[in-house]
């Protein structure tokens, strides 16, 4: 199978696109940091002078970012937890408080789904997308946000959502899931601005890494089809954009949904389950209108 996304090594020395020490004196939690988009976001923010705090639900995946964070000379507080149990997130965020006096910034990367026709979801598959990518995220936002006012510091949240103005189909459940991350973003954008928060969303399109191997073959490899540039994007291409909305470049930027997508908003089929007849060739409508 074709290696999807970088090696330990590209995103130790990849250039970046900021100063070095950007970052330094900060604490970043990212979640889902144990593979793909979230790795390269965890790393990126170390090697720019942040601590991090980084969670997932499996340790073996999170041991080797913290490695990782390690060599980039970044101190690090692994965490393993389901985003889906807000106890435990209550809990990751009292262990940030010991070990770095609070965060600064969250990412809310963790997530995911299956590629399914929507008329097949059960409840449980239906539930377990939204429990993870909506109820989970909003879990981190809250406890985050209650921690800074109890502080009274101020904290950035960038919450990685995916591209669903035009829908997906095949991914209704995360469509329904991130369009609400991205409606729950808008508003406590303007609920917390008074309390120094500002809120975020990422969209990106199709972006390489080894979570897409959930995707057929046949999917994955009509994806570059799918925007302007004809390819997949980068981690780092969604870790840049991060670093700006969290960090001091994105100070007067709040309740903004930016794609990085290729352009895919815009142009290109989505896909993630076969087609219908109905849409690869010519058909005469069974259902004629009066
Ligand atoms: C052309 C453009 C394409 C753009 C692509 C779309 C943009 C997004 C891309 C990405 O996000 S890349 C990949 C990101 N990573 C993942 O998606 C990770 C893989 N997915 C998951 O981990 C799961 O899907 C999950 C549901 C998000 C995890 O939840 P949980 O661990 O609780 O789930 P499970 O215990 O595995 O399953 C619960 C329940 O869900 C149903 N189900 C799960 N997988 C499938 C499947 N492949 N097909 C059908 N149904 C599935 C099922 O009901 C499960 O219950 P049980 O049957 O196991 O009892
Ligand atoms: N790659 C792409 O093209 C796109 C990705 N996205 C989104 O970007 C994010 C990262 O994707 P990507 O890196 O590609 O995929 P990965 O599957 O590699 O990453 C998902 C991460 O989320 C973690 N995670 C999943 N469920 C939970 C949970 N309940 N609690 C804590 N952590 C959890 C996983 O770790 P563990 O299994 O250890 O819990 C894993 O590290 C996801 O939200 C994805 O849907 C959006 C659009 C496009």
């Amino acid at each position: 199978m074709e290696r999807f996304g970088y090696s330990d090594d590209e995103l130790l020395t990849l250039p970046l696109s900021y100063r070095a020490d950007l970052l330094a004196g900060r604490a970043a939690l990212v979640s889902g940091a144990g593979t793909g988009i979230g790795k390269a976001i965890a790393v990126t923010l170390g090697r720019l002078g942040a601590r991090l705090v980084i969670c997932g639900r499996k340790p073996e995946k999170l041991e080797a970012t913290e490695a990782l964070l390690k060599r980039a000379g970044a101190e690090v507080l692994p965490h393993a937890l389901s985003i889906r149990d807000p106890e435990a997130v209550a809990g990751l965020l009292d262990a940030a408080k010991a070990r770095f006096g609070g965060i600064d910034m969250l990412v809310n990367n963790a997530g995911g789904q299956f590629p399914q026709a929507a008329i097949d979801f059960s409840p449980k598959g239906f539930n377990a997308v939204v429990d993870t990518n909506l109820s989970g995220t909003w879990y981190m936002m809250q406890a985050a946000a209650r921690q800074w006012r109890d502080r009274s510091a101020p904290g950035a949240i960038v919450n990685i959502v995916a591209v669903v103005g035009r829908g997906m189909p095949g991914v209704a459940h995360t469509c329904a899931a991130r369009a609400g991350v991205i409606a729950l973003s808008k508003t406590v954008a303007t609920e917390w601005a008074p309390l120094g928060i500002r809120v975020n969303c990422v969209a990106p399109g199709i972006i390489a890494t080894e979570g897409m191997n959930v995707y057929p073959d046949e999917a994955r490899r009509a994806m570059p089809d799918t925007n302007l540039m004809r390819r997949f994007g980068t981690a780092l291409d969604v870790a840049e954009l991060v670093v700006h909305l969290a960090g001091p470049a994105g100070n007067f930027i709040t309740g903004e949904v930016v794609h990085v997508d290729g352009g895919n908003q815009i142009w290109g089929d989505q896909w993630t389950i076969p087609r219908p007849d109905w849409y690869t060739t010519p058909q005469e409508s069974p259902f004629p209108g009066r």
